[in-house]
């Protein structure tokens, strides 16, 4: 595996998330493998999980790793081809990947989108100019539109804890204050309509994702007759597709509650976290035991884990 960006760049998704479980039983049954290799994770945005769950990943494999927040302690980027660099940027993403990919062996890159230019974030214009400089393996760290290592380890935690061989899976919108990336419920949706699970995406009119990561979901716009029956609800707010980056209208009345959670099959509630607790997710959900986030948010050391030892068998 020399690029791990969407669920396309896997042959065989069910033998990941196997692979992904064995390593959560045995962690350091691999740790020969990353010996004197290195794995450079390069971040533009904040993150908590992905920066801690893939070092872990990493070192359970016996890699160094090395970790840059490019957008504070980096130089000013030109993502531009062909400009006159006078103004603001320092240095150019050609040198910038390319010198990285002299210190590391895999490189992952977290670039979120501008949420401006719809063109320019669906060509995932930043994530791909890394990938053509730094000439090294690269694993998505959450790009403009997807997170791979999110939905993996989403699905690897559906696999470990459904109580049916097809479990109903609901991805249902959830109100915020500011304009979020469709980047986790696109790959989510990717992820989902390529398992074995009955799943239906629910979101006001108006908040409709992409077709080309939706092909295969059922697509509705009444939240409760969506719940009904959910084994899997995956909560998680996303901006409009269309007009883009835009909030159409705050609905509040959209948030989880225990109330909603009756009529489930005893659902559990997913996230990918952040949440915006009040806002997103409710306390009595978050507090009580339907919830699954944090052993969600455990399980992406098996996914990053299962995708580095992919990418070092392949070195
Ligand atoms: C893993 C999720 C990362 C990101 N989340 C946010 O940007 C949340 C920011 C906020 O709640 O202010 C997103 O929605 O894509
Ligand atoms: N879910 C997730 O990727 O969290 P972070 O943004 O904190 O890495």
């Amino acid at each position: 595996m020399k690029l791990f960006s969407s669920v396309n760049d896997v042959t065989d998704v069910n033998a990941l998330v196997k692979e992904a479980l064995a390593l959560k039983q045995d962690p350091f049954a691999h740790q020969q493998l990353g010996k004197n290799k290195t794995l450079a994770l390069v971040f533009l945005n904040p993150s908590l999980r992905t920066r801690m769950s893939t070092q872990k990943a990493a070192m359970n494999l016996g890699m160094n790793v090395m970790v840059l927040n490019i957008d504070k302690e980096g130089w000013a980027l030109e993502l531009r081809d062909g400009v006159i660099m006078d103004g603001t940027t320092v240095e150019h993403i050609r040198e910038a990947a390319g010198v990285m990919g002299q210190y590391a062996d895999i490189i992952g890159v977290r670039s979120f989108p501008g949420l401006r230019n719809r063109e320019e974030d669906y060509s995932e214009m930043i994530f791909n100019k890394f990938v053509e400089f730094c000439k090294v393996p690269v694993v998505s760290l959450e790009s403009a539109t997807r997170h791979p290592l999110q939905s993996l380890a989403d699905l690897i935690t559906i696999e470990e804890l459904k109580k049916t061989a097809r479990p109903k899976v609901v991805l249902t919108w959830a109100p915020h204050i500011k304009p979020l990336p469709q980047a986790v419920p696109n790959s989510f949706s990717e992820w989902m309509c390529k398992a074995d699970v009955d799943f239906t995406i629910v979101q006001p009119k108006g908040y409709e994702l992409c077709t080309d990561f939706t092909q295969g979901a059922n697509i509705s716009y009444n939240q409760d007759e969506a719940l009904a029956g959910a084994d899997f609800i995956y909560v998680k707010n996303w901006s409009a597709y269309e007009p883009y980056g835009n909030i159409l209208g705050k609905h509040e009345e959209w948030m989880l509650t225990n109330k909603k959670l009756e009529q489930t099959n005893d659902a559990k509630v997913m996230h990918c976290l952040p949440v915006r607790r009040n806002l997103e997710l409710s306390d009595e959900i978050l507090d009580g035991p339907s919830s699954i986030v944090v052993h969600e948010a455990g399980n992406r050391v098996w996914a990053a884990q299962a995708v580095l030892k992919q990418m070092l068998e392949s070195l």
